[in-house]
């Protein structure tokens, strides 16, 4: 059987894996549009890793104008089966300090509707399950690559995810962290949406790099804080990736590669067949 191919998706301040060899730049179109930039294919300690900088090289996408849906489809047409996202996430609770790793294992959306969530439509209705939306097996991995990497790492947490750019007022945050979230980003749905549709494993490295704006001993976050986090715990996260890698070398044995199993509603001869054609890599299997 081929080597599973690990994708990863770099946030804030992650835009290449240093470590890479036989490098290897694929530029793809998907049915979606455009992805945020070429993708870089390469080997990590031997291992197949498809590499895509979020917002694109350069940093020049806005958290609502990344094209999640072509970012996903081409980590599909690349034959990823698990995707690493990398995020830079602010604190909501006083424990998880700026500079450690949180490995969320629930998102709340509070985006606006202005992104593209999912693969359906246009005459094909598909419900996914969401209860769970970060693939368990991916996330104990991740979550033992940072402790093996000297983070301090939190074990699971509730990703909320609001549209951005502009950083939350104080009286959300306050709300926010009444409802018991862990951190706070921008970019993490639809994502991981789009992969359980893909039926792609999804998980997130999330650093947290300030507190937000409700801690009341702590700055508010700014862009020049962020940044000085990124830049000193970058070389953890690409650690992190590369002991993860080692440990994900091996065929899945979660449910995420079946997702899409019984979520198709759509009678299969009144599927039209331009929408057929242009979800064939998705959903051809169970049609
Ligand atoms: C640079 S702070 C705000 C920015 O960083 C996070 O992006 P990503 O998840 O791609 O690391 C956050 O969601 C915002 O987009
Ligand atoms: N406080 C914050 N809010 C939203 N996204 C973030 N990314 C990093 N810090 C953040």
């Amino acid at each position: 059987m081929a080597q599973p191919v690990i994708g990863v998706i770099g946030g804030s301040g992650l835009y290449e894996i240093e470590q890479l060899t036989d490098i290897r730049e694929v530029v793809l179109d998907t049915p979606f549009g455009a992805p945020s930039d070429a993708y870089v294919t390469g080997l990590l300690d031997g291992v197949r890793m498809i590499f895509l900088p979020r917002h694109g090289r350069g940093h020049r996408l806005l958290p609502s104008e990344v094209n999640y849906r072509a970012n996903i489809h081409g980590m599909k047409q690349l034959g990823v089966e698990r995707i690493i996202s990398v995020s830079a996430v602010g604190s909501m609770k006083e424990e998880i300090v700026p500079g450690h790793i949180v490995i969320p294992d629930q998102f709340f959306d509070r985006t606006q509707g202005k992104r593209a969530s999912t693969f359906f439509g246009e005459g094909v209705v598909g419900h996914v399950q969401f209860a769970d939306p970060v693939c368990a097996d991916l996330a104990a991995v991740l979550y033992d690559a940072a402790v093996a990497a000297g983070a301090v790492a939190h074990k699971g947490g509730t990703y909320i995810c609001i549209e951005g750019p502009n950083f939350s007022t104080r009286a959300e945050s306050n709300i926010y962290r009444s409802w018991g979230v862990d951190v706070i980003g921008m970019t993490n749905i639809p994502e991981a949406r789009l992969a359980r549709e893909a039926e792609i494993c999804y998980a997130t490295v999330a650093l947290a790099t300030d507190y937000d704006c409700w801690h009341a001993e702590h700055e508010d976050v700014s862009i020049e804080a962020v940044l000085a986090i990124i830049e000193h715990n970058v070389a953890t996260a690409r650690d992190i990736i590369r002991r993860a890698a080692r440990q994900l070398a091996t065929p899945r044995d979660c449910g995420c590669g079946e997702a899409l199993k019984y979520a198709i509603m759509t009678q299969r001869d009144r599927i039209p067949e331009a929408t057929r054609n242009k979800l064939e890599l998705l959903i051809g299997r169970y049609l």
